[in-house]
């Protein structure tokens, strides 16, 4: 038997590290991607577009003392109708082959309909453990609500059915600790400072945007956003990725100047900025992105706050 040596000695479930990996599923709309926000938001939150050890994009991770929860994002499942919805479904079953816990959100307002029960019928047969969310509680009364409990009890046969309210935070706390419960025993993931915060790395893209905009306000007014995909601390030395966008070819040929003169001053200017801002040295590495083809994906303009 292959028994951790402290469940062998009985201790006390609170002495277990849990830790690993959990998507939010569902119909649009279904409030998932505020919910993910709740949960992170007002945590330790730290986001990163680089998974280090899974192909799926992370959306945030939950650090406690007892446990790490990887939240990770997928695309929406659809009906496959097409070679490109079905090759989209095939990734959303790799994603949800390797989570540990599958949230399905079921939106408290709206009646359990055909999509629901499309979703419900694809997460079974996994080794994850799959829950029942019943989102925007807030929005109904408790007839209301007592119903939807009901009829996503019998979509399938859930580990769990837990009603919330991303925006009043009522019972994100019990969601958290139940998707915690289902993790398996494992040390720590991520090392607390391989990524950081959300809101520092905002006030870094707001840094670089700062240093790239000078000079050229007039000509590139709004059209540009930064991302930060990733910060890793290395020694004394804190690495810092960035993505600026811009809308168009012609102002991507602004911001980079002739031989890459004008990015080169934009870094450095946007460097000294951060290591002010860090207390640390910093190395930058800044890429100029046409926006063109993140217009078509939500969630990644959202990020950009466009
Ligand atoms: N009243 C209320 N509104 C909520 C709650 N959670 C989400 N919403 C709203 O519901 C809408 C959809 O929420 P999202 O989190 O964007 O839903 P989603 O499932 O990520 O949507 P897609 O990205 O389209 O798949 C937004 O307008 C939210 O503000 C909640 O707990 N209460």
């Amino acid at each position: 038997m292959h028994r951790h040596k402290a469940a062998s000695a009985g201790k006390p479930r609170d002495d277990v590290y849990r830790a690993g990996f959990a998507c939010f599923v569902g119909r649009p709309n279904a409030g998932k991607s505020t919910l993910t926000n709740a949960i992170i938001g007002q945590k330790i939150a730290i986001t990163s577009n680089k998974p280090q050890t899974t192909r799926h994009v992370i959306r945030g991770i939950l650090h406690r003392p007892d446990a790490q929860l990887v939240l990770v994002d997928t695309p929406g499942l659809h009906r496959p109708r097409t070679l490109l919805g079905q090759r989209l479904n095939d990734l959303v079953h790799e994603v949800w082959s390797e989570v540990d816990v599958i949230g399905v959100c079921f939106p408290a307002d709206e009646p359990v309909g055909r999509g629901d029960r499309f979703i419900a019928s694809e997460v079974g047969a996994l080794k994850a453990k799959v829950i029942a969310v019943v989102t925007k509680v807030d929005l109904v009364d408790q007839t209301t609500l007592a119903q939807r409990l009901l009829d996503v009890a019998e979509l399938y046969d859930f580990a769990e059915i837990v009603p919330v309210s991303s925006v009043s935070g009522h019972q994100v706390e019990i969601l958290t600790d139940v998707m915690v419960k289902h993790m398996p025993e494992s040390p720590q993931l991520y090392p607390d400072d391989v990524l950081t915060d959300e809101p520092e790395q905002m006030l870094i893209a707001e840094l670089i945007r700062e240093a790239a905009l000078e000079g050229v306000r007039d000509e590139l007014p709004h059209s540009m956003a930064v991302l930060v995909e990733e910060m890793l601390v290395e020694g004394k030395l804190t690495r810092i990725f960035a993505d600026l966008y811009v809308e168009r070819d012609s102002q991507k040929s602004i911001v980079i100047g002739t031989r890459g003169a004008r990015l080169k001053d934009v870094g450095s200017r946007a460097r000294a900025e951060i290591e002010k801002l860090l207390g640390r040295r910093v190395y930058l590495d800044l890429h100029v992105r046409v926006a063109k083809e993140w217009q078509r994906d939500p969630k990644q303009l959202r990020k950009l706050g466009f």
